[in-house]
């Protein structure tokens, strides 16, 4: 049953592989399909014409006889050349195009996936065996080829099947007795034939058994692969560089990345003696094979039953032959295990983004009247069934200014995560003007809000580029953005001002400190220009004066639209009209500034005095 499925597992993946080759790079098929041809045709003309020109030779021909069969041999050998090489570098720049396109298309897969699902074990898991499996076991490239050497395998078995016919029927020279009655005989042939089909059989357990071997180790590679790839990171990547040397971790670091060095060198080691294994074995096999047909064909010349021209023809044509069958055999096998790690990719290419795919555009509203409320909204996260958040009731009024304060871990940033759909809510529901955020078209949904996450990222772009998240923006736009985010100074100092790079990735990149990144990221939320601001810890790497200098300014930074601060700084929430205060997961206050501090019970009175005490 298992044996039926992984057959039919094969036939899916190949119409697969040859639908998505067909839509890649149409010309690659056919130009493939005619270089196998071509490749599997040559040796049969040179065997062809060879014995002949052997024969001719025994016979004592003439030498201009002779040189005109050669000049054919010689001339058809420059033609078939000639074509092979031109076509096989033609198929090689499209297999190339297809092997990049398809690792680009995992790339693309990724960086759309639901972040819900990307943070899954079990997706990473799927992403890394879709590439790796690409990457050392059988691109679609690799795929193709086998493809084509199938075809080329079953075009030399019948072009050998064709050339030996002669060496199987008996010559018709009266009654022959013993050794030579025996060879001229047709059982003799169909002894020589259970040898070949004996050894075909044995090569192909053979394949079957080392292909298992190889898969079975690169499925208990992933794990300690991917371990190696997230450690080996940390020893090249300067941003994380400090840390370590600081708090000398490379001894911890080496560890691991030396225990699944041993993991990984355990499995190799396993696999080199598979192969070793299966190499002397398969010599053996051909050795076995070479020995029938030399003692049969070499018999049979000896006897006087074939022309010695035709000892040529017929040795080269029964190692064809056997190549092509058991090539076909091989390459049979091959399809089945490529084919399951091409499965790996197209099963992560067919993974479906779990996220609610609403197709409501949201309405231009003048104003920016855009009110949203999370109505009894209870919230885990997909790896724990612990509840981070607990029946949260709030309404975002439009253009007000909310605060949100709370000790760490009550579920402040969790909130915001839900607000902007990188998650769904586990209970309850979150509101657009009375609809369901799930409904609306995402990207509509996402671009009503510029959010400022508390760890940010900034990428190795020029500086535009990372204020825009674009390659195309507008300069003016740019440069007003990071003048009001605080970063105006530092701009005038800028090399390549707004087209300056960021970080070493680039040509001439430069480094920037903790707070000037951040003014960078809050420039980038500016520059989007949403209705919601949302920002988390926005100042926290910021110096006293800067700081001061954006919340003095962030009326004005954020004119009618709704925003909402997440901040341990107290002194911060003064500016905003509401302020709700989170502790595990639920709100325990809401209000104003003055009406919250009333209550010296509560945790609003205890945060605020806590940190005012330092300042009085
Ligand atoms: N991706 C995640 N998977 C599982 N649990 C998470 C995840 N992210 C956060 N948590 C947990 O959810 C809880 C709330 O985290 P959250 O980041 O919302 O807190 P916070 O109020 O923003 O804290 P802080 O003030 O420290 O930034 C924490 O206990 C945290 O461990």
């Amino acid at each position: 049953m298992e044996h039926k499925n992984e057959k039919q597992n094969t036939i899916s993946t190949v119409f697969k592989v040859i639908k998505l080759v067909k839509k890649l790079k149409p010309d690659y098929l056919p130009f493939l399909l005619i270089t196998k041809l071509i490749a599997a045709g040559q040796p049969f003309v040179n065997i062809y014409l060879g014995s002949i020109i052997l024969d001719m030779i025994v016979d004592r021909n003439s030498v201009n006889e002779i040189m005109q069969y050669v000049y054919v041999m010689v001339g058809l050998n420059f033609i078939l050349t000639l074509s092979r090489w031109g076509l096989e570098f033609l198929t090689g720049v499209f297999r190339r195009i297809i092997t990049e396109r398809t690792s680009q298309m995992i790339s693309e897969k990724s960086l759309s996936l639901d972040y819900e699902l990307l943070e899954k074990k079990e997706t990473l898991a799927m992403i890394h065996k879709a590439e790796a499996g690409m990457n050392s076991h059988g691109d679609i490239g690799t795929f193709c080829d086998l493809l084509g050497r199938l075809i080329e395998r079953i075009f030399k078995i019948f072009c050998s099947i064709g050339l030996l016919a002669g060496l199987f029927i008996p010559v018709k020279a009266g009654k022959l007795s013993g050794l030579a009655g025996f060879m001229n005989a047709g059982y003799s042939g169909l002894s020589l034939l259970i040898i070949i089909a004996f050894t075909l059989l044995a090569a192909f357990y053979l394949n079957r058994w080392t292909g298992k071997q190889e898969q079975k180790s690169f499925e208990d590679n992933v794990e300690s692969n991917r371990r190696f790839g997230y450690f080996y990171n940390f020893v090249w990547n300067y941003a994380l560089g400090k840390d370590i040397r600081l708090y000398r971790m490379d001894d911890m670091i080496m560890d691991e990345i030396d225990q699944d060095h041993k993991r990984m060198e355990t499995v190799s080691n396993k696999m080199t003696n598979s192969y070793n294994i299966s190499s002397i074995i398969s010599n053996l096999i051909v050795i076995v094979f070479e020995v029938a047909s030399y003692i049969y064909v070499g018999l049979k010349t000896i006897l006087g039953l074939i022309s010695i021209g035709s000892v040529l023809r017929y040795i080269s044509a029964l190692r064809e032959f056997r190549d092509g069958l058991g090539g076909l055999l091989d390459i049979y096998v091959n399809i089945g295990i490529r084919s399951r790690y091409l499965a790996y990719f197209s099963d992560f290419m067919e993974l479906e983004n779990q996220k609610h795919k609403g197709t409501l555009p949201i309405e231009k509203r003048y104003g920016n009247r855009y009110e949203i409320e999370f109505r009894d909204v209870s919230f885990h996260y997909p790896n724990n069934s612990e509840m981070v958040l607990s029946h949260v009731n709030i309404k975002l009024r439009v253009g007000q200014k909310m605060a949100v304060v709370g000790k760490n871990g009550a579920g402040k940033t969790t909130f915001i995560k839900l607000l902007c759909r990188l998650y769904e809510p586990t209970e309850g529901e979150i509101l657009l003007n009375g609809i369901n955020i799930k409904e609306y078209d995402y990207n509509e949904y996402m671009r009503l809000f510029s959010i400022v996450f508390q760890d940010f990222q900034l990428f190795s772009f020029s500086l535009a580029e990372n204020v825009a998240a674009s390659l195309e923006y507008n300069k003016n736009r740019i440069e007003h953005s990071l003048e009001k985010a605080g970063f105006g100074e530092r701009l005038k100092d800028m090399p390549g001002g707004i087209d300056t790079n960021i970080y070493q990735m680039r040509e001439n990149g430069v480094e920037i400190s903790g707070g000037e990144a951040q003014k960078i990221a809050i420039a980038r939320a500016l520059y989007k220009n949403s209705p919601f601001v949302v920002l988390d810890e926005p100042t926290s790497a910021l110096d006293p004066v800067s700081e001061y200098d954006i919340y003095k300014r962030f009326d004005e930074l954020v004119k009618d639209k709704t925003a909402i601060y997440i901040s341990h700084r107290m002194s911060s929430c003064r500016f905003c009209d509401h302020i709700v205060v989170f502790d595990e997961g639920t709100i325990v206050q809401d209000g104003s500034h003055d009406e919250l501090l009333k209550d010296a019970e509560n945790l609003y009175h205890q945060l605020w005095t806590a940190q005012a005490q330092y300042y009085a």
